[in-house]
């Protein structure tokens, strides 16, 4: 009764006409997102997470819950906010100082937008992997262990062997195994792209944050990154922002339909795309908008 009287309140006055009742919705708001959100299964909880690019008001009270071992999908159109959540999950905004993140990331228990969180622990957890494959100017080899050498000192043998678990993994082990000593910069796109996945995973991340990761590449090259992204889930938690609706329904097990900011509608994907609860889903997987 409190509660549907704090609501009723709160869309009589508006939201910032009245300093304390303002004060209970937020915190009422907060304690549903929390209900809403938690689970026992959950890698990453998002709670009413907004993000600001200075004035712009980028993410509108996001959230959600992205499940350990899973593969979670961000779709929706153009300038949705897909790019920015993937972004807030690693902090990638730290660097510029007009864009503020606010609300609550946990993960494995701890807030990560806590400004002490470190932020090194924080990018070996969360790896990322972006639109364009990014080698760096040196070898398969240095490439792979770019990221180990940060965290771990490893002797000669161990960074070899680290260098063929991670190369085994993205599935580039075997087309590569005779020239790690060549430049990264040598490789086809889609084969770039899987060595931008082991430098990833070299560092054994436990999420794998995953940027439009097959936009560059070719019908062929993209039905390879899409079967290691999903071998890829019996170790990691993943999440991928991608435009390509059928490479969501393909390999993901959750999507997150956003527009304008703000959280539409989550689910298991296959109920996104069979039987959306939103007319605004269903419009735009149905291509009727968007
Ligand atoms: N560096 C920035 N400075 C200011 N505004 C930005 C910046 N980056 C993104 N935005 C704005 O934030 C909103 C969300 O952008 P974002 O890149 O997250 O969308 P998206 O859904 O990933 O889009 P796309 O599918 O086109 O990549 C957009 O309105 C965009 O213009």
């Amino acid at each position: 009764m409190r509660n549907q009287q704090i609501l009723f309140y709160s869309k009589l006055l508006g939201s910032h006409e009245h300093p304390q009742i303002t004060e209970e919705v937020s915190e009422f708001k907060a304690t549903m997102n929390t209900n809403q959100a938690k689970r026992d299964d959950a890698k990453v909880t998002i709670n009413d997470l907004n993000f600001y690019y200075g004035r712009h008001h980028a993410l509108k009270s996001v959230s959600m819950n992205i499940l350990e071992k899973k593969i979670t999908a961000f779709i929706g159109p153009s300038g949705c906010g897909k790019s920015t959540l993937l972004r807030t999950l690693n902090r990638m905004y730290q660097l510029y100082p007009s864009q503020v993140a606010r609300g609550e990331i946990m993960v494995d228990g701890v807030n990560i937008l806590d400004k002490n969180h470190d932020i090194n622990i924080l990018r070996a957890k969360m790896g990322m992997v972006f639109q364009k494959p990014t080698p760096f100017p040196m070898s398969i080899f240095d490439n792979v262990i770019f990221g180990v050498k940060l965290y771990e000192s490893l002797n000669r043998s161990e960074l070899m062997e680290r260098v063929e678990w991670a190369l085994r993994k993205a599935a580039l082990w075997e087309e590569v195994k005779d020239k790690l000593n060549q430049s990264g910069m040598s490789l086809s796109g889609g084969q770039q792209q899987r060595l931008c996945i082991a430098r990833t995973i070299a560092v054994k991340p436990e999420v794998v944050l995953l940027d439009e990761p097959t936009s560059a590449l070719d019908p062929i090259s993209t039905a390879h990154i899409e079967e290691l992204i999903f071998q890829l889930k019996q170790d990691y938690t993943i999440v991928i922002v991608t435009h390509n609706m059928q490479q969501a329904a393909r390999v993901s097990d959750f999507t997150a339909y956003m527009y304008l900011g703000k959280l539409v509608e989550f689910g298991e994907t296959d109920t996104i795309f069979t039987t959306p609860k939103e007319k605004a889903t269903e419009d735009y997987i149905t291509g009727k908008f968007g």
